[in-house]
């Protein structure tokens, strides 16, 4: 029988492929980046064309240096960035216009219009969600109102949108298969997570034609094969889930209650909660965790827009480190931020604010500031805005939380998981495999083809890295009425 499992995690920074083993061993990894587009103030787009090519090339490339033939993969999972908003022609295949990504705001206004004609409560109810520019419906609407003659050619059943797993599977079975699962379909804010259906009354509202939408099936079952031109093999195609969705399950966090938090451009903290869609009552996001035959899971979810892209905000904006890795000796030289905060919202507060025109800000500088002190107050900026949705995922819990379970580009930096222990006073546990998404998306598949039979099998492959403990001589509740008087300052500044 085939033994391995090829994981597509196509990231907003990257796209990344990554070949396991029945024992959940990385047999190999290939890494792209690829370029982001800043057009106007506000927006920020990709080329879905540049994805796909992207992420084709390192599947190749992982499928190269593990020495394998494509023909021993068991299955291919893929997991995503979300909300990213692809709209394609149906006959030529190709992108009517570049991607709009999760972190563009050039829909705000729009949502807040929604948001003053009293359409909050019902899309919350049905969808789970707060309205907000992060989610695809108003992305879609954009493009439909904005590119020339796509209202059109939609109404005219011309048009598929997706998002990026939708996107990736098109091209994948070479224009064959049109889908994406229940998490993603979670995130288009179009989606009913009640009634499992698209919602012909958002559909409405955004005026987005039906015929556009991709058929919405499980988490982990055979969707296809890949075209027999693309990897060199007939691969089956049997995981699918939004990368922050995919975390959860590959931290194992199955069972109610079970929490994690990945650090990547962005911040998700996601908590499973059971089989009920339960709403927020503190600004949270309810949303599809995955759904395991007719087993459909949920999760209450806090996103933090900017978390380890502050970071390459130091390198790349300010300039003051080479390497995201030289930002902890930095922040280490000194002991403390010396009473600088710095606010990540360079593109606007998420969960728990939803502020989409909060600015980043930095208070509380002195002539004695350095960029030490900026570093350390950058990782120390993400640390606080996880302990505000920890905060408000408790009170909806009604429970305290007492580990994190933690993954992401950014944990391989143990000075921001100390700084996080100590500002959340709990444990923070680093896994072995902090490629926590694509195992996700790995087992995802590997459930659905046989590779392992149940989750019990897979359960004892999740195995702790490090714990870093909280050191309780250090004052938190006074650093984060500081930081919570910063958050202030960032929203109001506009
Ligand atoms: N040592 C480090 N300390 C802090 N942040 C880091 C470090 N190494 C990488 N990062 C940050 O982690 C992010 C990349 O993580 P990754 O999980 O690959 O993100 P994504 O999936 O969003 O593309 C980048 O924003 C980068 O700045
Ligand atoms: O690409 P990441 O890991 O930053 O994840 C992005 C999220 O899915 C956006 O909701």
């Amino acid at each position: 029988m085939n033994q391995y499992i090829l994981a597509l995690d196509q990231g907003t920074t990257s796209s990344r492929a990554i070949l396991f083993d029945r024992d959940g061993n990385i047999v190999s990894l290939a890494q792209k980046e690829f370029k982001q587009y800043y057009p106007q103030s506000g927006w920020v787009e990709h080329d879905a064309t540049e994805i796909w090519s992207s992420q084709l090339s390192v599947a190749t490339e992982a499928v190269a240096r593990a020495g394998l033939k494509a023909s021993s993969i068991a299955a291919i999972g893929i997991t995503n960035q979300r909300e990213t908003t692809v709209v394609w022609n149906k006959n030529t295949g190709h992108p009517i216009c570049p991607a709009i990504v999760w972190q563009d705001r050039r829909t705000a206004a729009y949502c807040d219009t929604l948001k003053e004609n009293g359409h909050s409560e019902t899309i919350r109810k049905k969808t789970g969600l707060l309205i907000d520019a992060y989610f695809s419906a108003s992305k879609i609407n954009w493009i439909l109102n904005n590119v020339e003659g796509a209202r059109e050619q939609a109404e005219n059943g011309q048009l598929a949108f997706g998002t990026i797993d939708s996107w990736l599977i098109w091209n994948l079975t070479g224009g064959e298969k049109h889908l994406t699962d229940v998490s993603n379909a979670s995130r288009t804010m179009l989606y009913n997570i009640n009634t499992l259906e698209w919602d012909d009354e958002l559909l409405s509202l955004f005026g987005i034609p039906k015929s556009m939408l991709p058929q919405v099936r499980s988490s982990s079952e055979v969707y296809g094969e890949t075209a027999a031109n693309i990897l060199a093999a007939k691969i089956p195609i049997a995981g699918i889930a939004g990368d922050q969705q995919a975390a959860l399950f590959g931290q194992l966090c199955t069972k109610t209650g079970m929490v994690k938090n990945t650090y990547g451009t962005g911040c998700f903290m996601l908590m499973n909660i059971g089989d009920k869609p339960v709403l927020s009552e503190n600004n949270l996001v309810t949303t599809i965790a995955w759904q395991l035959g007719e087993q459909v899971s949920y999760a209450l979810e806090g996103s933090i827009f900017i978390g380890g892209a502050i970071v390459q905000w130091l390198r790349d904006g300010l300039g003051i480190i080479r390497n995201s890795a030289d930002v902890e000796p930095l922040a280490r030289s000194v002991s403390d931020t010396d009473g600088v905060y710095l606010v990540p919202a360079f593109a606007g507060l998420g969960a728990p604010h939803w502020d989409p025109y909060a600015r980043g800000t930095i208070v509380g500088l002195t002539r004695g500031s350095t960029a030490a002190h900026i570093a350390r107050a950058a990782l120390e900026g993400i640390a606080f805005q996880t302990v505000d949705i920890l905060r408000a995922m408790e009170a909806d819990a009604g429970a305290s939380i007492k580990e994190l379970r933690v993954d992401g580009g950014a944990t391989a930096n143990n000075l921001l998981l100390q700084l996080q222990a100590d500002i959340l006073q709990a444990r923070v546990v680093r896994p072995q495999i902090t490629e926590t998404t694509a195992i996700g998306a790995a087992y995802l598949a590997g459930l659905a083809v046989g590779l392992w039979q149940s989750v019990d099998d897979i359960q004892n492959q999740w195995q702790i890295n490090q714990t870093f403990t909280p050191d309780t001589t250090y004052d938190a509740t006074s650093a984060i009425a500081r930081w919570h008087r910063a958050v202030e300052t960032a929203k109001t500044f506009k």
